[in-house]
């Protein structure tokens, strides 16, 4: 879907893009970067509306150097700020946008009326722009974006600005766009989590360079690390210490410290599952303590272990679990020790 081979973008006083290569396939895929790390430069080079320094690009087999025309008829964009004009309505705009790419009016109608129902824009569709949600005014991108029936759509940040329950709905229109309609799509965010949970793939770049190009179960393949909570009870008025002693007698690695557990049972300890009989020894233990068991769940790594020094493995090693709605501007300070699975996916609803 897109080639990049080396592609450069320097302005007088930055590098915006550092010889970027990568090969992006079908499917949905995660760019990811903080702010200023290059994306929407990217974005802009792909779409044949800024040329490149050096390199070279090619999406959906053309080049952008010299087919940024014939790119656009195939591609749909969704831009990141708002640039909506608020005195019309989200059909007169998508129509007009339809009508821009080509599509014959009734053909226009048709696919706006079809494109807005798909984004969950009803009758208020034919208010004007300008009193629509900050919700509302990103479905009217993203229906701008998918008129013209394109082959692949480029988001940039079509979560920005959401409460948690519009960046769902907003993630599962994306989802859907490839599932229901075969179209690619390439979407940048900052959410960490938002792409683990929504893409085939990640793509992480810094300061213009690739840092790393993976599926996303890569990424978020499962560690050694389990993690178990459990209740306290009146003969152990701290469970959780009373299951270190035990489960350290019996000859299991325990990870330094502990995580804060959900509101009402204990911690959170954290140890390593040498095989199968880990959790078999850790089960026992507990009922034998005569503890409940709140939770034992084998750790994932996650996208965020990108950005901190010596990686993915060194975010195992030390158990540490991610946030995983992390803003990447934010990793790696305030990552370590933070969160877990369960609790991080109820942050983000
Ligand atoms: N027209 C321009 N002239 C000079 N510098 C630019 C221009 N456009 C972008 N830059 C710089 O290039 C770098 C990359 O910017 P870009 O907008 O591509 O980053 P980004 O990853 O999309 O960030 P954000 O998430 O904040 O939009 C930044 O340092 C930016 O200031």
């Amino acid at each position: 879907m897109i080639v990049t081979e080396s592609l450069s973008m320097r302005y007088p006083r930055v590098t915006a893009l550092d010889r970027l290569s990568l090969d992006i396939g079908p499917g949905v895929t995660g760019l990811v970067g903080a702010n200023g790390a290059g994306k929407s430069t990217l974005i802009k080079i792909l779409l044949g509306l800024s040329p490149a320094t050096e390199g070279r690009a090619a999406v959906l087999g053309l080049d952008v150097a010299t087919s940024g025309a014939a790119i656009r008829e195939q591609v749909g964009y969704m831009p990141e700020h708002d640039c909506l004009p608020p005195d019309v309505s989200a059909t007169e705009f998508v129509v007009h946008m339809a009508r821009m790419s080509g599509l014959p009016p009734a053909a226009a109608r048709e696919r706006t009326a079809d494109t807005l129902r798909h984004v969950g824009l009803y009758e208020e569709r034919y208010r004007p722009i300008g009193g629509y949600s900050t919700g509302m005014k990103q479905r009217v991108k993203l229906a701008q974006a998918l008129v013209h029936d394109p082959r692949l759509v480029l988001l940039d940040e079509p979560t920005n600005g959401l409460d948690p329950v519009g960046r769902d709905e907003m993630l599962g229109l994306i989802r859907r766009i490839h599932t229901d309609f075969g179209i690619s799509v390439l979407v940048t965010s900052h959410l960490l989590g938002e792409l683990e949970r929504t893409c085939d793939h990640v793509v992480v770049i810094d300061g213009g360079s690739l840092l790393r190009s993976s599926s996303t179960s890569d990424f978020t393949r499962i560690t050694t690390t389990l993690a178990v909570e459990v209740t306290d009870s009146d003969e152990h008025p701290d469970g959780t210490a009373a299951l270190r002693d035990k489960l350290t007698a019996a000859g299991i690695t325990l990870h330094a410290g502990t995580e804060e557990g959900l509101p009402g049972a204990g911690h959170v300890l954290l140890l390593e599952a040498a095989g199968e009989e880990t959790y078999d020894t850790v089960r026992d233990t507990v009922a034998g303590l005569g503890l409940g068991l709140v939770r034992m769940e084998q750790r994932r790594h996650h996208i965020a272990e990108v950005f901190r020094p010596g990686g993915a493995d060194r975010g195992a090693e030390r158990g540490v679990d991610q946030a995983a709605d992390q803003a990447v501007g934010q990793v790696p300070d305030q990552v370590a020790g933070q969160g877990t699975d369960q609790s991080t996916e109820a942050q983000a609803r």
